[in-house]
């Protein structure tokens, strides 16, 4: 309460009526139109903000203070108005054990029982849905409502008629008039289909009249609680009709006649036995331990049940300590729902810091004021990416709402001050690690550095990605090596690799080693002094260039140089170098782009040419199978009769051949099916050997 008591009267007053406007808006919102803007623990935070400081001001209570209402009147709605017979309740909430020990405690002052008369009370899960009251006369349903702001509320009797749990005629003895209160709602997978068929709908139609649809314009319910709600509340029954509807029982309202029960527990036994269905979780509990044991039950069951719930009510059994309870403002004294623990908060950010993956990524983290969420104290969220910053608004200082979803990493749902007077967050442009600039490829939301080789976060996965089976394959140096060796400042980049003869004595001295295996190492890494080229540029591990691209880059260039010196051409502009790269199978201008970033950095370089003055690649040679297309470059043209394009190159690659999908002076052989055109007019002009289908069957037949 200390933020409360911080405030003086004027500023208490004034965040008091801005509270009151706040809760009724959403208020409004969520009772009324179905579809609300925040969720439930925001507004249970501003609720609760609103008590501390009653609490705090008792002088200050408004008379539309939130803490007196319930609901939302239904002036606007177009169903017809019912006024209770008995009002609707709202109901207290508790968010600690020590709370429901302190209700317990309340109830038995107020009773004036001593400590060792024994309460019972009731224990059931909250469901999140809507209230709903069930008037049967003589056993027959004849209207049914909406709590509405708890004195009028909204007739939905033509509604209830299409949902099964609710009997219109209920079995056995009832009372003359019996108003059951219960809950509507959705189960979670309806939920989940009715908005997947509200999208299909919404398609159908936008199709039909030949006009795009904005997927975020269509109406998609934010909740099931919200689904039931805005599902009941139709003035067309039919829609209602069609919505998954269910329903259960956890009170009553105006009866007329003998009241068949003395207890809670009997006479939720009694509307069980009528035919309507109540909490599978409801029980009875005679003592305190008892209460919260059975919270703690109905939240480890939680995430299986089928229906989403809040938190878990309790209700004094006996019905003449009930009547003597009463009521307060809004709420009974004899009842209290216990909600689970908020998975959101507010707090401040305090500052966005950088780190950097060990694949180069850069992921925004944000500082927060420690906060409670859930149960844990957070401090760190994840803001994912530069998007998401942008997205959300969020600069150091600026107040956000953290939530905690399962084991998820806490996140920042939203920003409370995007207008406050603060420059947005700069994202950095380079790596905060090794000062690399950091990219953001055209299509990805991931801004990376580019510093792969020398960037300290990235260095030891990079270097195990180098001496990998799929690289250099060298033996013996595993992943553990590579960190040890790394954190005593024998391997910082791969050319260190082959430097590490001159540690011989420096590994001995090491547990684990002895001179077999230090040989053993040291052999295997010599002999990778003439790698194959591929999979030394597959090594290095620049993005895009993958095992593949890299063999197509080599078939192509042959030899490593080369391929330096065309990315550099290319990234200074050079459009011949691009399109020539570009006009490599499999080379597209990610690859490209990639390739010019590289060597663009000169620590890049740097560790290029130390590698190349360790090792030296032989000049790199498609493997010659006995095939007269070896080495040779093919392109294929027209329809293929036998076999698909895809295969038809596959088998080019087979016999050692390239295969091209355009014909230029380098073309050797163009294979044209029926149809071809332009690209067998060109290779006549460059007087290009051409041969049909049938010709290169027997190529690759000859071939084996
Ligand atoms: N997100 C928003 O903008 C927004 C706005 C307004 C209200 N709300 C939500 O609605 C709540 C306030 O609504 P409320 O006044 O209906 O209070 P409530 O939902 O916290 O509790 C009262 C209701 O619980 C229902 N209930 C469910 N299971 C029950 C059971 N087993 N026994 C008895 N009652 C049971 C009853 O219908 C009862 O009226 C807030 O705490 C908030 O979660 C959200
Ligand atoms: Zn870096």
């Amino acid at each position: 309460m200390s933020d409360a008591n911080h405030l003086s009267e004027a500023e208490a007053a004034n965040e008091l009526m801005r509270l009151a406007r706040q809760i009724a808006k959403h208020d409004k919102l969520y009772h009324a139109q179905d579809d609300p803007e925040i969720t439930d623990q925001e507004y249970d935070a501003l609720v609760r903000r609103n008590a501390e400081l009653e609490a705090a001001f008792p002088d200050l209570v408004r008379a539309d203070s939130p803490s007196k209402k319930v609901g939302h009147a239904i002036a606007a709605s177009p169903l017809s108005k019912v006024t209770h017979e008995v009002r609707m309740m709202s109901l207290d909430n508790a968010f600690a054990d020590e709370e429901v020990a302190e209700f317990v405690a309340r109830v038995r002052r107020f009773l004036a029982l001593d400590d060792a008369t024994p309460i019972a009370f009731t224990a059931e899960d909250k469901i999140d849905g809507l209230s709903c009251s069930l008037r049967y006369e003589g056993g027959k349903l004849v209207r049914a409502a909406t709590r509405g702001d708890g004195q009028v509320g909204e007739d939905v009797t033509p509604n209830v008629a299409h949902i099964a749990d609710i009997p219109q005629q209920l079995a056995g003895d009832v009372p003359d008039v019996f108003e059951i209160r219960g809950e509507v709602y959705m189960a979670t997978a309806d939920f989940h289909a009715l908005n997947a068929r509200l999208m299909d709908e919404a398609c159908s139609a936008a199709e039909a009249k030949g006009e795009a649809l904005d997927p975020a314009k269509v109406r998609q319910f934010a909740n099931p609680r919200n689904a039931a709600a805005g599902s009941l509340r139709q003035k067309d029954a039919s829609v209602t009709a069609k919505r998954p509807l269910k329903f259960w029982a956890h009170g009553w309202g105006a009866v007329e006649g003998e009241l068949p029960a003395a207890t809670q527990v009997e006479m939720v036994e009694r509307i069980a036995a009528w035919g309507v269905p109540v909490s599978p979780l409801f029980r009875r509990c005679e003592t305190l331990e008892q209460m919260l044991a059975h919270y703690e039950e109905i939240g480890r069951l939680r995430p299986e049940l089928p229906y989403e719930i809040d938190g878990v009510v309790y209700k004094v059994d006996r019905l003449d300590w009930q009547a003597r309870l009463g009521f307060v403002a809004k709420a009974p004294r004899w009842a209290i729902a216990r909600k689970f623990p908020a998975e959101q908060a507010e707090t401040t950010l305090e500052s966005i810091d950088i780190q950097v993956g060990r694949t180069g990524k850069l992921t925004p983290v944000g500082r927060l004021a420690p906060v409670l969420v859930g149960g844990v104290t957070v401090t760190n969220v994840t803001l994912h990416n530069r998007d998401e910053i942008a997205r959300l608004g969020v600069r150091p200082g600026d107040r956000v709402v953290v939530q905690r979803a399962g084991d998820v990493i806490p996140q920042v749902v939203r920003n409370l001050t995007p207008d406050a007077d603060r420059a947005p967050f700069a994202f950095p442009e380079r790596c905060p690690e090794c000062d690399s600039e950091a990219v953001n490829e055209e299509g990805e939301v991931d801004v990376r550095c580019t510093g792969g080789l020398i960037c300290p976060a990235q260095r030891t996965e990079r270097l195990k990605h180098f001496v990998s089976r799929g690289a250099l394959d060298i033996d013996g140096l595993g992943e553990k090596t590579i960190d040890q060796f790394f954190a005593l400042g024998w391997l910082e980049s791969p050319a260190d690799i082959f430097r590490l003869k001159h540690r011989r004595e420096d590994i001995l001295a090491l547990e684990g080693w002895k001179d077999k295996s230090v040989d053993n190492l040291l052999a295997s890494v010599e002999n990778r002094r003439a790698p194959d080229a591929a999979r030394l540029l597959f090594g290095l591990g620049i993005r895009h260039v993958g095992a593949v691209t890299a063999r197509d880059l080599l078939k192509y260039f042959h030899e490593l140089p080369a391929i330096r010196e065309a990315a550099e051409k290319a990234r200074s502009g050079d459009e011949d170098a691009t399109s020539e790269l570009t006009s490599i199978d499999g080379i597209g201008t990610a690859v490209v782009e990639a390739l010019g970033d590289f060597f663009h950095e000169d620590h890049n370089c740097a560790v290029w040419d130390d590698l190349l003055s360790e090792v030296a690649p032989p000049r790199y040679e498609v493997e010659t199978l006995d095939s007269p297309v070896a080495g040779k470059t093919v392109v294929f043209t027209g329809k293929l009769e036998t076999m698909s394009r895809d295969e038809a190159k596959a088998q080019a690659e087979r016999l050692g051949a390239k295969a091209s999908g355009s014909v230029s002076a380098k073309t050797d052989l163009l294979v044209a099916g029926p149809g071809a055109g332009s690209k067998l007019k060109k290779a006549a002009e460059l007087g290009i050997e051409t041969i049909d289908e049938a010709g290169w069957a027997e190529i690759v037949k000859a071939a084996g």
